[in-house]
C-alpha cells in the first residue's frame, strides 16, 4: 500500500481507492475501561485485527486512521496511516478524515471506503466484493445485512407494533462514495447522520445495497467481544 501522501494526481488518471478507517469514539456502550478499539483481542488489539484485513485488498491506494486528538494508544506502523482529527460524533470524525485525505492529494473523483474501527471481522473478500458492485455506480454503496428477526416497535417497554420487515437491511461498513460527493453530503448532513449513507440519501441520492455479512457485525456491547474472538479464533484453525 503506498504511503499516504500522495502524489499530485492529474484528472484524466485513473481513480484511486482510499480507505478511512473512524477511531475515535470512546465505546461507552462496550463496557471497557478504555476505548474498544484498543482492547486485545486473540493476540492484539481489535483494531489491528480491523487493519491487517483492510491491508490485504490489493486496490487500496492509501489508508487513513482518525483517532482522538488526545489519543496516544494506536500503534503506527507501515501500510496506514494514523491522524489525530477525531471530531465529537462519528460523523465529525468521518468528516475531518475525509478533509484531511483531500489535503494529502487525493481527488474528488477518488472513492473512498469508509470503515468502523470496530468492525474487525470485516474480511477483504467482503471489501472487495463492495468494490466490484460499485466501482460502475453513479453514486455508490454500503454493505448491508437483511433483517433476521421479526421487527417490533416500542412504547413502554411493551411492543407497540410489529413493523414489516421486508425490504429492510441493517447498515454495515465499508461505505464507499466519490470523495467530493461525499464531503459535500456531510457537510450539508451535520454532525449527526450515523452512517454516510444516510448523508447521500439527504442529497436525494440512492446509494447500493451490497450483501454484507453476519460476522461482519460491529463489536458494540460486552458479550460481542467473545464472539468476535470464537470467529477470529476459527479463521485461524
Ligand atoms: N466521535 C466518534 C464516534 C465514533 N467513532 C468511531 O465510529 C465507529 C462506530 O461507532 P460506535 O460503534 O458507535 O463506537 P463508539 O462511539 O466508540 O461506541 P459507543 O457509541 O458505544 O460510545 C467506531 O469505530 C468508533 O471508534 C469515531 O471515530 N468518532
Ligand atoms: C455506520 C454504522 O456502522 C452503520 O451501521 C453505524 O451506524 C455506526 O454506529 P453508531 O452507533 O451509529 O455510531
Amino acid at each position: 500500500m503506498a504511503p499516504i501522501s500522495m502524489p499530485a494526481h492529474p484528472s484524466d488518471s485513473p481513480v484511486r481507492f482510499h480507505a478511512v478507517l473512524p477511531c475515535a469514539g470512546t465505546g461507552s456502550r462496550a463496557g471497557t475501561e478504555g476505548p474498544k478499539q484498543y482492547e486485545p483481542l486473540a493476540g492484539r488489539m481489535l483494531v489491528l485485527h480491523t487493519l491487517a484485513a483492510l491491508a490485504q485488498v490489493r486496490r487500496l491506494a492509501s489508508l487513513l486512521v482518525m483517532v482522538a486528538p488526545d489519543d496516544r494508544r494506536m500503534p503506527a506502523g507501515s501500510g496506514y496511516t494514523v491522524v489525530a482529527c477525531g471530531g465529537a460524533t462519528r460523523a465529525q470524525t468521518v468528516a475531518n478524515g475525509l478533509d484531511e485525505l483531500h489535503r494529502r492529494g487525493a481527488s474528488e473523483n477518488d472513492w473512498v471506503l469508509v470503515h468502523d474501527a470496530a468492525r474487525c471481522l470485516v474480511t477483504p473478500a467482503l471489501v472487495d466484493r463492495l468494490i466490484d458492485a460499485c466501482a460502475d455506480d453513479t453514486v455508490g454503496g454500503l454493505l448491508a445485512q437483511p433483517l433476521a428477526d421479526t421487527l417490533k416497535e416500542e412504547a413502554g417497554g411493551r411492543v407497540a407494533a410489529t413493523l414489516p420487515r421486508q425490504g429492510k437491511w441493517l447498515a454495515q461498513t465499508p461505505q464507499m462514495f466519490r470523495l467530493g460527493l461525499l464531503r459535500r453530503a456531510l457537510a450539508e448532513a451535520g454532525p449527526g447522520v450515523t452512517d454516510e449513507a444516510s448523508a447521500i440519501e439527504a442529497l436525494g441520492l440512492q446509494a447500493r445495497l451490497v450483501q454484507g455479512s453476519a460476522q461482519n457485525f460491529k463489536v458494540t456491547w460486552p458479550e460481542d467481544f467473545a464472539l468476535a474472538r470464537a470467529v477470529l479464533e476459527s479463521r485461524t484453525t
